[in-house]
């Protein structure tokens, strides 16, 4: 939510870096059943799904901490409990809204440059929390568990002791099932976002939270079953857990950038326009956030998640903001070396050694392209007379150059914007194909659950889809521009040289 909010410190989470490797993988997401009988006494989990017979991987299972968002279930009693533990008067309240189903509403004027929300350290959730079962909490800091997987583990164990935790009134609030692409299945994936670099990126996350999951199973859960029984610690409660995590965990720069789940910050919603982020404030030694701009009573209050674009907030958040509306919006174009390319080895060799690959993915916006992509590019179509540059561009493709001098090729320019013209035409072809299979949808969307599953997530994939191949139109314009300025600058220069030619023969 806060600005650095995705920068991970777990070394098996994704780092969201803005070049990505394509991978391609194999991948199964599988439910194994789980007989609610066999939960321990005093642990709480249920599954509604595959008690007696094995989950379909097209089945979302459900579990029944948190509540549905798209009601106020559960809303008063943690507004109650939060002032009872600490939290002061507020001058917003939960509601229900026309953007992110549930958030908070001014309930008086409030002042742009307003400082709000104010909550205290001890209703804060962070890795250093305690544990209201310590035992568990001893062994995952024996083990040196890295934030995320910690948080993770700790909010399922907090959870399942229902009222027995401190947090039982936040957590009765969270989401049943956050709006995460952790809940899209393999299928929906590849269906709804084949033209889409996210799609790639939604299935490295998924495969990174069930690696996590089966790294703690195997080297703690599984030697302390007492503490970490299967039935509450699997990869359908991981999912859960790390769903709230990417939707919810902030990081809070003046707090040594620790990572926390703040309860009632985590109800404000994101607005692509708004600039101010959650963070510590140590006059006050509460979390807040600074208005920046004036609200009526009854309007919706919003933050900034950062300058995400929409395939990253659909990413993590499960949602696409109106086409047009993202500063931010960016869209991963790959791009690749040819496979007849007499010098495709050494042109490899050249990426690898500075981290790179074949395919790779660069970041287009609507105001262009970074140079790296430009770099790459000029890599590419570099004949076997530039090899000498090889290693050079392939730096400048890698931004790891700490000078970032002006890549120069005038020889090979045009090809390179061309090459570049071509992927992105690739690209948009693929978009417009997706998009015209999924067909003209009219659906006015306030709550997924008011409609079919299939057909929201649909509506999700076809806004991303066509804010994506937005950002592509508008680079192929600039391209077919400079392309077009370029050729006919050769042409100028073709003709007086042909002119001058004349010029001398007549003489
Ligand atoms: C930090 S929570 C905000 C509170 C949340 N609405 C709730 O009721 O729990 C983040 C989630 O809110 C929703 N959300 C936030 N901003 C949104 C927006 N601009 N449009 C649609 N949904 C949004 C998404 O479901 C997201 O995963």
């Amino acid at each position: 939510m806060a600005k650095a909010s995705s920068v991970l410190q777990s070394t098996v989470l994704p780092s969201f870096s803005p070049l990505h490797k394509l991978r391609s993988q194999n991948f199964t997401l599988s439910f194994p059943p789980l007989p609610v009988s066999r939960c321990r006494p005093g642990i709480h989990c249920s599954i509604s799904a595959g008690e007696t017979t094995r989950r379909s991987v097209e089945e979302v299972p459900d579990i029944s901490w948190g509540c549905e968002i798209d009601s106020l279930e559960n809303a008063t009693s943690l507004q109650n409990w939060l002032s009872d533990s600490g939290l002061p008067p507020q001058k917003m309240a939960i509601d229900k809204v026309d953007i992110g189903e549930r958030g908070l509403v001014a309930s008086q004027n409030l002042r742009k440059g307003e400082k709000l929300l104010f909550v205290p350290p001890s209703l804060v959730i962070s890795a250093d929390s305690e544990w209201t079962n310590p035992e568990a909490g001893e062994v995952m800091k024996r083990f040196d568990v890295p934030d995320w997987p910690l948080l993770a583990t700790y909010l399922i164990s907090e959870a399942s002791l229902l009222k027995n935790s401190r947090w039982f009134n936040y957590i009765s609030a969270l989401p049943r099932q956050p709006y995460s692409l952790l809940y899209w299945t393999r299928t929906e994936l590849d269906m709804y976002l084949e033209a889409s670099q996210i799609r790639e990126r939604a299935i490295e996350r998924i495969t990174n939270v069930v690696g996590t999951y089966e790294d703690l199973r195997s080297r703690i859960f599984s030697k302390h079953p007492h503490l970490f029984p299967k039935e509450v610690f699997n990869d359908e409660t991981f999912k859960w857990s790390f769903g709230i995590l990417f939707s919810r965990l902030v990081r809070l720069p003046s707090m040594d950038g620790r990572f926390a789940l703040v309860p009632w910050a985590d109800m404000l919603n994101h607005n692509c326009e708004v600039e101010t982020y959650l963070d510590y404030d140590k006059s006050s030694k509460g979390v807040v956030f600074t208005a920046d701009r004036p609200y009526q009573p009854g309007e919706q209050v919003f933050i900034s998640y950062g300058n995400k674009s929409n395939g990253e907030l659909l990413l993590s958040y499960g949602f696409v903001p109106r086409e047009g509306t993202n500063p931010s919006d960016s869209v991963e174009l790959a791009m690749s070396l040819r496979k007849n390319d007499k010098c495709y080895k050494e042109k490899l060799d050249a990426l690898k050694k500075h981290g790179l690959s074949t395919p790779q993915c660069f970041p287009v916006r609507i105001t262009g392209w970074p140079t790296e992509l430009m770099a790459y590019a000029y890599l590419v179509v570099s004949p076997p007379d530039m090899r000498n540059s090889f290693e050079e561009m392939a730096k400048a493709a890698s931004n790891k150059t700490s000078t970032k001098k002006d890549l120069n090729y005038p020889e090979i320019e045009e090809e390179a914007l061309q090459f570049i013209l071509d992927s992105c035409e690739t690209s948009i072809s693929k978009y417009s194909r997706f998009l015209k299979e999924s067909g003209s949808m009219d659906l006015d969307i306030t709550s997924p659950k008011q409609l079919n599953r299939k057909a929201f997530l649909k509506q999700l994939a076809v806004d991303l889809s066509t804010s994506e191949r937005r950002i592509l139109y508008r680079a192929q314009y600039i391209l077919r521009r400079r392309l077009r300025d370029i050729r006919s600058g050769e042409l100028k220069a073709l003709r007086l040289f042909s002119g001058l030619r004349n010029f001398f023969n007549f003489k």
